[in-house]
């Protein structure tokens, strides 16, 4: 009699990369695209808000990278069914990597992502979860996490943190060690189990993150008893379903509910930047707003200058500074503002009287 053994498929591990908005996950998803660690790595991106900056922050590199920007992943169906579908393509063609890094969005809850995993029978078959991994951002984690407009809400800055198998507090060059001391305190009462690392610009020992078998019965993810529930989210102008903002968003069974004041603004604009102007203007505008405008981003035209510009902003702290030079002659700037109380029209009105002045000088 013969018997033939069962094939064994080689599970590709998955590292899940979460972190509130502007902790550092592209930071340090760049250090580890640029170190040798030893691993060839698909990178798949999640990103909150409709237009896509965050795949012109990543370093060019080798690897696959993949970008969803049609909503947020921890809870649009359509975007976790487009992270199957990811998933089974990178699959087919397994040979040119192993392991595979998901980026969720800064409002991402790590939990029902780790869950899409397991949706298609196939895919769960082929990869296995290597870990959660939270970047926290120490100068404004205890906002986040002492936030009173949620008032019940769930809150995914410590939805991420109990989640996670390792957690990095990141930005510690923006505090001092006491500071940094009494936050791992905090957030080990909030997570008992994952190890706490530390970090400047998100350098981190990627053994310490990478290949770490975090996922076994006693994650802190598959302990939580809604692991694989359908799962409820923040609106922006990118979801595809309809918006109805009587019913609070409730309507998930297990009673999720995120916080509805936080939107997304984008906006594009195909006439270059006057860069003063526009330096003067964000300034002003986080001094002001810095407590509602949680993350700014852009990719910007300045006028004259032959360089892509990137604009940077979690709250009160902003930077403006030129990058690589424009690779196609087709120029558009970028902005994502992510927040509280954004008012779309005054925000173009504002940005496009940076882009006039401009003209003006011309
Ligand atoms: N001073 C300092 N700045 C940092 C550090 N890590 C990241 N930054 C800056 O913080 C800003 C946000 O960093 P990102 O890596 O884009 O954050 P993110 O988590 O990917 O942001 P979202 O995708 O919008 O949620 C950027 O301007 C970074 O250069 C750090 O350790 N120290």
């Amino acid at each position: 009699m013969t018997s033939s053994a069962p094939s064994v498929t080689r599970q590709v591990p998955v590292t899940i990369l979460t972190g509130f908005l502007g902790s550092g996950k592209t930071t340090l998803l760049n250090y580890i695209l640029t170190q040798k660690h030893g691993h060839r790595i698909a990178v798949i991106e999640n990103e909150f808000g409709e237009v896509d900056v965050d795949s012109d922050l990543v370093l060019t590199s080798d690897e696959e990278i993949y970008q969803m920007t049609n909503g947020c992943i921890c809870c649009v169906v359509d975007v976790r069914t487009d992270l199957v579908r990811i998933l089974q393509k990178l699959l087919s063609q397994s040979e040119k990597f192993d392991h595979i890094l998901v980026e969720t969005s800064g409002l991402a809850d790590p939990t029902p992502v780790a869950a899409t995993f397991f949706m298609d029978n196939d895919v769960a078959r082929q990869v296995s979860l290597d870990g959660v991994v939270t970047l926290v951002d120490a100068v404004h984690i205890e906002s986040h996490l002492d936030d009173p407009m949620l008032q019940g809400m769930d809150n995914q800055a410590v939805d991420q943190i109990v989640a996670a198998d390792r957690i990095i507090i990141n930005k510690t060059d923006l505090v001092d060690a006491a500071t940094v001391a009494a936050l791992a305190v905090r957030i080990r009462k909030i997570n008992e189990g994952a190890q706490i690392l530390r970090s400047s610009h998100a350098k981190v020992d990627l053994t310490a993150i990478l290949g770490i078998g975090g996922f076994s019965s006693s994650s802190p993810i598959v302990a939580d008893p809604h692991f694989l529930d359908e799962h409820d989210h923040v609106c922006d102008d990118s979801c595809g379903h309809d918006h109805d903002h009587d019913d609070g968003h409730a309507h998930a069974d297990h009673g999720h509910m995120h916080d509805p004041s936080v939107a997304s603004v984008s906006l594009v604009f195909d006439r270059p930047f006057d860069r003063q102007r526009l330096s003067d203007y964000v300034h002003g505008l986080v001094a002001v707003h810095g407590d509602d405008i949680f993350r700014l981003k852009g990719i910007i035209e300045i006028e004259g200058d032959s360089r892509r510009y990137v604009l940077q902003g979690v709250h009160r702290i902003l930077e403006l500074k030129p990058a690589d030079a424009w690779e196609s002659s087709t120029r558009t700037s970028k902005f994502v503002f992510i927040g509280r109380n954004l008012d779309r029209s005054e925000l173009h009105s504002a940005l496009l009287e940076c882009v006039d002045a401009a003209i003006a000088t011309v």
